[in-house]
């Protein structure tokens, strides 16, 4: 291992003294409301994914803003998708190739939600710099192309050729991307050996590895009754109500203490090894602290095994929204004609979100046939994500061990991750390489949450995990 040549104290004083800069770059990508789920802001995403683009070209990459298609809305109309960002720099067939990937679009943010500041304005209080995507996933993209510039700029050779692929859907669940990796299997990706994506959080302070996510089946429900809305004074009692057909059906989806009741959901999951159980008593994660971050007195379960057993690898159904039904301020006394749930089944190890999606139309269905209602439902799964998991004996794992080392003197946390990252499995799956999850977000940073942010600290001790992984990278095994 020649430490001997590695200036990583060069390269971390570089990426010292450029912060403000770096600063200044995450406010110009925060200001752009790259909001993938709302149509309206599609211009702002494909300005998203041109900014993107330009600040690798500006670079010297090699760089393709790749068309990936349209996507068809519930309503039959189309819209384009924004384009995938791919990039290349350095093709030295004697090194490793990494990819990264990373997604620039944000989950929506409106100053109404409950803001302290102004979600596409980065605002910096005591050294957290609050904005919409800061975390989720515009500073660690940028702390990526950084480490790239900051070998660049002290004209250090780069240890390994690194691509980038950089998409701006996957908050909606990466529309198009799958087709993509497949069609550039054998071109763009041929030469790749691992993929990194940094698109997660730490579960404490302490730096951490991340070897799973959950993946995710999103469901809509519509309930359609009566060809209008109605007075609810002068038609309530008459006529059968679409909301309290969708409440109730709703209703029937989970137990109060969190039991998802579709039939073969819980058969399917991986039952819980001696070895995790293991695991997860050895990890310091602070219950009360977890509390109190989130301001709730209580939880589903009262000891750590369970908490994060449930947080990373059982399944979960939640009720995200319900469009159509009234929701302004004041007291409109309406009956809606047409109501449509939105919620999601977070997917783990063994489940099969083709499965799900028969299991959950299934159930609702007879749940409703039941109420003899004349109302209509029509249940449609919009996204299915697969879960991931890897094998933590990998030597991604211990080079993370020794980049985290090095850059902040501790051993990281193995942790898995709650949330998706649609596009993992697939990744493995076509290009049959393996992936770590690199992240370097804060545990408290509140993604798709009011006051999202990202530490300075994260985000420049962040940059100097990078440089030194890829470093430990360079120095494994060529396959
Ligand atoms: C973990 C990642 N940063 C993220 O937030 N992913 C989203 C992706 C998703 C899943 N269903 C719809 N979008 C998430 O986990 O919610
Ligand atoms: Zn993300
Ligand atoms: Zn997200």
């Amino acid at each position: 291992h020649p430490d001997h040549l590695f200036e990583y104290e060069k390269l971390s004083q570089y990426v010292d003294s450029q912060q403000e800069q770096y600063v200044q770059t995450l406010r110009d990508w925060v200001a752009v409301e790259s909001d993938s789920s709302d149509v309206l802001r599609r211009p702002d995403c494909h300005r998203m994914m041109n900014m993107t683009a330009e600040k690798l070209r500006v670079m010297g990459g090699m760089v393709d803003l790749v068309d990936i298609g349209i996507q068809e809305l519930p309503d039959g109309k189309t819209v384009a998708l924004p384009k995938v960002v791919t990039a290349q720099f350095g093709s030295d067939q004697r090194k490793q190739t990494v990819c990264v990937y990373g997604h620039v679009d944000v989950q929506p943010a409106k100053l109404e939600d409950g803001w302290a500041t102004d979600p596409y304005n980065l605002t910096d209080i005591n050294g957290n710099l609050y904005g919409r995507g800061a975390s989720d996933n515009k500073a660690p993209v940028l702390a990526w192309i950084h480490t790239v510039e900051a070998y660049q700029a002290l004209n250090i050779e780069l240890p390994v050729n690194v691509k980038f692929v950089i998409e701006g859907m996957e908050e909606t669940g990466s529309n198009g991307l799958d087709a993509m990796i497949t069609a550039q299997r054998d071109t763009f990706f041929s030469d790749v050996d691992y993929i990194i994506i940094s698109d997660c959080g730490w579960l404490s302070r302490r730096p951490a590895l991340t070897y799973g996510t959950r993946g995710n089946c999103y469901f809509f429900a519509e309930v359609e009754g009566p060809k209008q809305d109605l007075h609810s004074g002068v038609y309530g009692g008459t006529v059968i109500e679409p909301m309290t057909d969708l409440i109730g059906i709703l209703d029937t989806l989970i137990s109060p203490s969190g039991q998802i009741l579709i039939p073969g959901i819980r058969e399917a999951v991986a039952p819980l090894s001696d070895q995790e159980w293991k695991m997860y008593q050895d990890i310091e994660f602070d219950i009360d602290n977890f509390k109190s971050k989130i301001g709730v007195s209580q939880l589903m379960y009262n000891n750590k095994v369970d908490l994060l057993a449930h947080r990373w690898r059982y399944p979960t159904v939640t009720i995200h929204g319900i469009d159509g039904a009234f929701s302004g301020p004041g007291t409109k006394t309406v009956i809606p004609a047409k109501v449509i749930a939105k919620f999601s089944i977070r997917q783990v190890p063994d489940m099969d979100p083709a499965m799900v999606k028969k299991q959950v139309t299934d159930y609702l269905n007879s749940v409703f046939a039941k109420r003899k209602s004349p109302n209509k439902l029509k249940v449609t799964m919009v996204i299915g994500a697969k879960p991931w998991l890897a094998e933590t004996k990998h030597p991604l794992y211990e080079a993370g061990k020794a980049a985290v080392k090095r850059v902040f003197n501790v051993e990281p946390d193995l942790i898995r991750e709650g949330g998706t990252i649609p596009i993992a499995k697939t990744f493995e799956d076509v290009t049959g390489k393996s992936i770590i999850m690199l992240p370097i977000g804060g545990f408290d940073d509140g993604l798709h949450s009011q006051n999202e942010k990202m530490s300075r600290y994260n985000y420049i001790e962040g940059t100097k995990l990078f440089i030194a992984y890829l470093h430990e990278v360079a120095h494994l095994k060529k396959d």
